[in-house]
């Protein structure tokens, strides 16, 4: 499906009457991070595209903008810019703008100054030094000297009329520049990011400091806020069909959705033949015991693993399970509305656990940013789909939802578990997708998972699994010669998905599961260890 097409059928959790800062993308990796800095500070706030209709934010009441960096250069053709009608609405609701590194360059180019490639790019720690006798509402409460990250190779040569510079770096006169009559603050360094230590203290300064937002948004608000607008969404006798596989995030959905419209929602969960070993009856028992969900599971293994055979890239075994995913989720929709014709019911919508993350890496969404891989329940979906989608989560990370889930009284099992991808194992086998070596990675997994809860250690870790290989080697059992399969176990270190490390397991654990999976898992007969990180890695081997 195309980035536009997607964002017309995803309805995601929008404030209704609540003021807000709003972030224009630019494309960058961070701006992700601004949202959640301006939410730690429990002020509500979205991200747009940076090209954004002045229209879309006119239905806001928007109190402050955020323009955030990104990798283009201002002044090269095609580079992104902020629409006019933006600008002039800027200007006549007196909108205060902070610009971060191409939001700042940006700001620039548009209002009269001017950006250069610089002769030196700077990547990483900078100390900022205030100007003299500067004391700017941005600074407040901050000392002369501050460590700020930064990540550019442009730089301003020339201030916008109006505008004066507030703090430099030894490299670059114009980190930070001013205009307290137009409301305009541009930076050069990044204060989202956890490496600028005073950047939180920035970033309060203008959202509450400059923009007078209120403290007062909490995240049971976003709870509220989605029941009540779901309700009125769907209408008296709407049915909504949710695509739940027990994950925090669908769980999260789902317990949501049975709270807004009870009875009217149909759970369901798809057995694509590749989950783990056992997941769908755990998976069923858990949601209607600890959650009061009603859900079913649709058996579709067989459609899934032929559709699979003989496929080896790992972006077409995503799109065939993302539109496979579909097609079940339609016909159990007209399941459904055959069922509640007779009062009046139609079943048009469809819940999915979206988190932001998926949606960043899957498609250019808010921002020009790079496709990394197509998550199955985003760029995967068909074209043809005429369910329309309901994604409360759209907006958020995995601990946020954590975060929400806790709130919402769910299970700490549900909450705390391990993320799960929908394509589950299927992108875990590398090559051709056989139910023989689906049998073989789910014994695998269900060894290694066992001996970190064991070893208490999978609660330490963000997300833990093995992986197989389309490899084999030699190998000497009793006093035979074996030829098998090797297998990697994966076990990272995250709090947002976005970035990770390997997590430094013990050799004794390592040991542990190396004997078990090779002795109890016929045709595997070696095990090793992933200590890639995210980035250049990514956690998902495909
Ligand atoms: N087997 C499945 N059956 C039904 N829906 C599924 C299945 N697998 C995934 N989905 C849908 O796709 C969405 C994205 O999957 P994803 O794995 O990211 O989230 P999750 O399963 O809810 O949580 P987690 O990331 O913790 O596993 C889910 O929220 C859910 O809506
Ligand atoms: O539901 C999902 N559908 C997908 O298509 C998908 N691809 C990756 N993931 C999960 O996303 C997180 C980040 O994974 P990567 O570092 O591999 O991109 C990790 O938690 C992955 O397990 C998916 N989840
Ligand atoms: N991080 C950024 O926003 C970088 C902006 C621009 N691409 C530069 O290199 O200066
Ligand atoms: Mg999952």
């Amino acid at each position: 499906m195309e980035t536009a097409e997607y964002m017309k059928q995803s309805s995601r959790l929008s404030n209704y009457g609540r003021p807000q800062v709003a972030i224009l993308d630019f494309g960058s990796q961070y701006s992700h991070l601004i949202a959640r800095r301006v939410r730690e500070l429990h002020v509500y706030c979205e991200l747009y595209s940076c090209q954004v209709d002045a229209k879309e934010l006119e239905e806001h009441e928007i109190i402050a903008i955020i323009l955030s960096g990104g990798p283009n250069s201002v002044y090269e053709e095609g580079a992104p810019h902020v629409s006019q009608g933006v600008w002039d609405l800027i200007q006549k609701n007196s909108i205060p703008v902070l610009g971060i590194c191409y939001g700042m360059q940006e700001m620039a180019h548009v209002l009269g100054g001017a950006v250069v490639p610089g002769l030196k790019h700077e990547y990483g720690k900078a100390i900022a030094r205030r100007s003299e006798g500067c004391n700017s509402v941005l600074f407040e409460d901050m000392p002369e000297e501050f460590q700020m990250w930064m990540s550019h190779g442009d730089k301003l040569s020339k201030v916008p009329d109006g505008f004066k510079p507030v703090a430099a770096t030894d490299n670059s006169e114009y980190v930070a520049i001013e205009n307290l009559e137009t409301k305009m603050w541009g930076l050069q360094f990044h204060p989202e990011v956890t490496h600028s230590p005073l950047g939180k203290v920035v970033l309060k300064n203008f959202v509450v400091g400059v923009a007078g937002a209120k403290q007062d948004w909490v995240m049971t608000d976003y709870a509220q806020e989605f029941i009540d607008r779901v309700v009125q969404q769907v209408g008296p006798k709407g049915h909504v069909i949710g695509a739940v596989s027990g994950g925090v995030d669908s769980t999260v959905a789902a317990v949501l959705m049975t709270r807004a419209i009870g009875p009217r929602f149909h759970a369901v969960l798809v057995d694509n033949g590749c989950l783990r070993k056992d997941e769908a009856t755990k998976v069923l028992k858990r949601m209607k015991e600890d959650c009061k969900v009603n859900l079913k599971c649709v058996d579709a293994s067989d459609r899934f693993l032929s559709k699979l055979k003989g496929v080896t890239d790992p972006e077409q075994k995503r799109k065939i399970i993302g539109t496979t995913f579909i097609d079940v989720f339609q016909e159990e929709a007209t399941k459904i509305e055959e069922e509640v014709k007779h009062e009046g019911g139609s079943c048009d919508w469809l819940l999915q656990g979206t988190l932001y993350p998926d949606v960043i890496e899957s498609i250019s969404y808010k921002g020009p940013s790079a496709t990394i891989k197509t998550h199955h329940n985003v760029g995967g979906l068909p074209a043809t789909m005429k369910l329309k989608l309901i994604e409360p989560l759209r907006e958020l990370f995995k601990d946020e939802v954590r975060e929400l889930g806790m709130a919402l009284g769910i299970d700490e099992m549900s909450v705390w578990r391990h993320p799960f991808p929908g394509p589950g194992l299927a992108i875990r086998i590398l090559g051709e997708v056989t139910p023989e070596r689906v049998k073989m990675l789910q014994e695998a997994d269900d060894i290694v998972i066992g001996e970190l809860w064991k070893s208490g250690h999978y609660r330490k870790i963000g997300q833990a699994f093995v992986v197989l290989l389309p490899v084999k080697s030699v190998g000497v059992m009793g006093d035979g010669r074996t030829y098998e399969f090797v297998a990697s176990v994966r076990c990272v270190e995250t709090t947002d998905y976005m970035t990770a490390d390997f997590y430094h397991l013990p050799y004794e654990v390592m040991g542990t599961m190396s004997s078990r999976v090779i002795n109890e898992v016929r045709g595997i007969n070696r095990l090793c260890y992933d200590i890639s990180s995210k980035p250049p890695s990514t956690i998902e081997w495909e």
